[in-house]
């Protein structure tokens, strides 16, 4: 655990740091196994000057609930009141030293006589006042703790600064809440504030509604100027839908500011309803995210572009009622409708909906104004997006999903943010889920970062708008990041694949991988590919931060694929752990589908007993064209002209290629080996090999008489000369090399077009009549088509992927 943060900056000036909000709900708080983790989250995320936000120890508002009504109700609240105090008893017990869990529960000891006494004799008036202890409690104990063992900390309750209009219209007066707040804050502590509660005009306690402390969390970034808030509870973010009841849910990671309103205002209980209004005037950034698992990003709310506004989710409620009256007339409803703000209403039919709790107040106005109006309990469920009440085919969608269930009407909300469904019976989980499925069924995005903007990369980018058109499992691919080794454009709107590199070129900035790695782990996707055309091994070093947050490779680069066993186990195994698909198809043989054949063979049961060939364009070049009417030195120095070799010949020469690729295929293959187990023989003489490429080339022509000797002997035995790979397997014994032979001149790796590859495969199923496949095995075209080909292979794996939800109590 590191307090760093805290006492980092324990003694700076108060107002010096930005001010962070953090909220901790209650089921963060549920146990001292949250409240350890809520704890460790203190310590990482905060500084002295932030302020925490409570809210009840999870279950503890409802007990308080429950004790209200049984209090009104004339009935026994002995044994929950009882139950309610051990279970807080506990906390502070299993929480504290002797000396604190004393104190504490001395005091606890004394809110419980007063919380007897209200409830035996005044429990209308005092209600406020029994809902608020839950905070209290919650604020004192985390308080205590943290006192003793982290930091200077100081609980406060929010009723001594926060004043609201009243109960129903709970308007803050922030002039003067911001002057109590000053008043009460203590400088160099940590503040740990009450959600949920505040006082009225004339003093009264009063609640924010239920799942309240959201609300206090952004009043309380408003009235310091907080620059964050976050809001932790028990999952990863805002879903398309209740996460418990709809597994298939997606991850929303970018909400526009409308949309929360909406979901809060829909009852959604992931946001509160007035959540967003304190920040309207303010630049506060306010996220969620998961106390149990507090390093996922979870969702960003704030103003977006496109994408986000594409978004929809399904949100429902079963604690709503209808109001009909027959004298309702459109008048009346439109007041109403001012004064009430219901979940939705409906002029042509004359009815609205409302939430259970505002029951009492309509009531009373509807008598005052045109008499008795039935409330009747019904349901709702909805499709939430922006603006979705103007998008002909959502609206399509949302009805043809309740085609089968029964309706009594179908409203869109004021703000055009919502389609809502009034439901004469509860909503079931079947139905959020068929409703879900058909409003996100091909919701899924896909962000791609293209990392090398060479020549192979250029042609990708070339290709990629008509592979989007034409390929339908690319339709939500989006081409987000462009990577050179020094700069980067990211837009996590799209870049626009036909402009991208002449956006690259006027916007690029210069990057680190810290930059790289912070905006990966906060990416706004479903799933996420880098694609690596670089031939950097230290770029490839980051795959391992790639597949730790499930980010998928397609890696033309060799390093990753041909590093150490080790590494390399390693770096599968945690692939597959995190749900990474990890594709290298034109690592070797550029396009040529060897690594697809050989994966194929595996599939269906075969045994790979051997693989050889020509893995080197460069060197089957030299050889093919090697029959001693020119020296060596001279078709070397050719094939640099026309670009066929390395800058650096000695590169192709040395073998280490080949000896690379040869690896690669043997792992395909389902072997264990690393680099060291391949022989692999270099065509640089020693002497050569330490010089720079100016005198090498300089030089070269000492190449022409060894290779003039061993031409010479592979034709006094009618062979010529190849550069082959070949691994074998025989009674378990691994044989694998690459090197100079001798080859018939009627084999297959004597006969190649310039340029060309060739893989022999041999197997249980390919034994005596190897399989062959053969053809460039370098080149833009080429390489950049299998490049795509690994893109459309990893979205039709992805097409079928349900995503992890990550729940407390589902999966944690
Ligand atoms: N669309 C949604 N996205 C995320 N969570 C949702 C959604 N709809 C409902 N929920 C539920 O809301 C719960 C969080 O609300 P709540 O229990 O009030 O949290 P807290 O105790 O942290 O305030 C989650 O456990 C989740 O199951
Ligand atoms: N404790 C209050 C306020 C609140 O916001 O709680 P939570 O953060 O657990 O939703 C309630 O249960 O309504």
């Amino acid at each position: 655990m590191t307090i760093e943060n805290l006492i980092k900056h324990s003694n700076a000036k108060p107002g010096k740091l930005a001010v962070n909000v953090h909220k901790f709900g209650g089921s963060s708080l549920a146990t001292s196994e949250c409240i350890e983790r809520v704890i460790d989250i203190i310590c990482r995320h905060c500084q002295i000057n932030d302020i925490v936000v409570v809210s009840a120890n999870g279950g503890v508002t409802d007990q308080l609930f429950t004790l209200c009504q049984l209090a009104k109700d004339d009935l026994s609240v002995e044994e929950p009141l009882e139950s309610l105090q051990f279970q807080l008893q506990g906390l502070i017990a299993q929480l504290l030293n002797e000396q604190n869990s004393a104190y504490l529960t001395q005091q606890l000891h004394d809110d419980f006589q007063l919380l007897s006494s209200w409830l035996a004799t005044d429990v209308k008036s005092h209600r406020n006042d029994i809902l608020a202890f839950g905070e209290i409690w919650s604020a004192r104990l985390l308080s205590a703790v943290l006192n003793e063992r982290i930091c200077p900390s100081h609980a406060v309750d929010a009723r001594d600064f926060i004043q609201i209009q009243s109960e129903q219209n709970t308007a803050v007066n922030y002039d003067i809440s911001r002057n109590q707040f000053e008043q009460i804050k203590q400088a160099h502590q940590l503040t740990i504030a009450t959600g949920y509660i505040a006082r009225d005009l004339e003093g009264r306690s009063c609640t924010l509604g239920r799942n309240g402390s959201d609300y206090s969390a952004t009043i309380m970034a408003a009235l310091t100027g907080a620059a964050n808030v976050t809001l932790w509870t028990d999952v990863d973010g805002i879903y398309s839908a209740d996460p418990r009841i709809v597994p298939a849910a997606r991850k929303l990671h970018r909400l526009p500011n409308g949309v929360a309103r909406e979901l809060g205002r829909l009852g959604n209980p992931v946001l509160h309803v007035n959540t967003l209004k304190p920040l309207d005037e303010h630049a506060t950034h306010l996220h969620v995210a998961s106390s149990f698992d507090s390093e996922t990003s979870g969702t960003e709310i704030g103003k977006f572009g496109f994408l986000a506004k594409q978004e929809l989710s399904v949100t429902y409620s079963n604690d709503v009622l209808l109001v009909s009256s027959e004298q309702l007339n459109s008048m009346t409803l439109s007041e109403a409708t001012e004064r009430f703000s219901p979940i939705c209403f409906d002029e042509r039919n004359a009815l609205m909906v409302i939430k259970q709790e505002q029951q009492k107040t309509v009531s009373q106005w509807f008598a005052s104004k045109v008499g008795e109006v039935t409330f009747k309990p019904v349901a709702i469920i909805a499709a939430v997006g922006h603006k979705v009440a103007s998008r002909g085919d959502v609206k399509a969608r949302f009805k043809r999903a309740l085609e089968n269930t029964k309706t009594l009407d179908i409203v869109s909300s004021t703000s055009e943010h919502s389609i809502i469904s009034v439901l004469p019976d509860t909503c079931s989980p079947e139905l959020t889920n068929l409703v879900h499925h058909e409003m996100t069924k091909d919701a899924k995005h896909i962000g791609v970062i293209v990392a090398g903007l060479g020549n192979i990369g250029e042609r990708f980018l070339e290709i990629l708008p008509a592979q989007i058109k034409n390929q339908s499992v690319l339709e939500n691919v989006h081409l987000v990041g462009l990577l050179s080794s020094q700069k980067a454009l990211i837009n996590t709107d799209g870049i626009n694949p036909k402009h991208a590199l002449v956006q690259f070129e006027k916007q690029a900035k210069d990057y680190d991988e810290e930059q790289l790695l912070t905006w990966l782990k906060s990416h706004p996707y479903d799933e996420l590919i880098v694609i690596d055309i670089t031939p950097s091994e230290r770029f490839s070093l980051l795959y391992r931060e790639f597949f730790k947050e499930g980010i998928h490779v397609i890696g033309a680069n060799k390093w990753a694929a041909s590093s150490s066993t080790e590494y390399f186990n390693g770096l599968t195994a945690l692939a597959a752990q995190n749900g990474s698909v990890w594709l290298g198809n034109t690592t070797v043989g550029a396009g040529l589908p060897v690594n697809f054949a050989i994966n194929d063979l595996r599939r269906s049961g075969d045994e790979i007993g051997a693989i050889s060939g020509i893995f080197s364009g460069t060197l089957s070049w030299l050889f093919e064209q090697y029959d001693g009417s020119q020296p060596f030195s001279k078709l070397l120095l050719s094939a640099l002209e026309q670009g066929l070799a390395e800058p650096d010949p000695r590169e192709d020469l040395s073998g280490r290629d080949v000896q690379r690729k040869l690896l690669i295929l043997a792992r395909l293959a389902g072997f264990t080996l690393s680099l060291e187990d391949i022989e692999c023989q270099s065509l640089v003489p020693e002497n050569l090999s330490h010089l720079s490429t100016q005198e090498f080339l300089a030089q070269a022509d000492e190449l022409d008489q060894p290779f003039a000797e061993e031409l010479e002997r592979a034709k006094e035995q009618n062979n010529c000369l190849r550069y082959i790979a070949k691994f074998t397997i025989e009674d378990g014994k691994l044989n694998a090399k690459v090197g100079l032979a001798f080859v018939d001149l009627e084999d297959a790796f004597a006969n190649l077009n310039p340029c060309d590859n060739i893989f022999k495969v041999e197997s249980q199923w390919y034994q005596t009549n190897p399989l062959i496949i053969q053809g460039p095995g370098a080149g833009r075209d080429v390489t950049a088509g299998g490049i795509h080909s690994d893109l459309v292979a990893i979205c039709e794996q992805l097409s079928t992927k349900q995503h992890q939800v990550k729940i407390k109590g589902i999966n944690e």
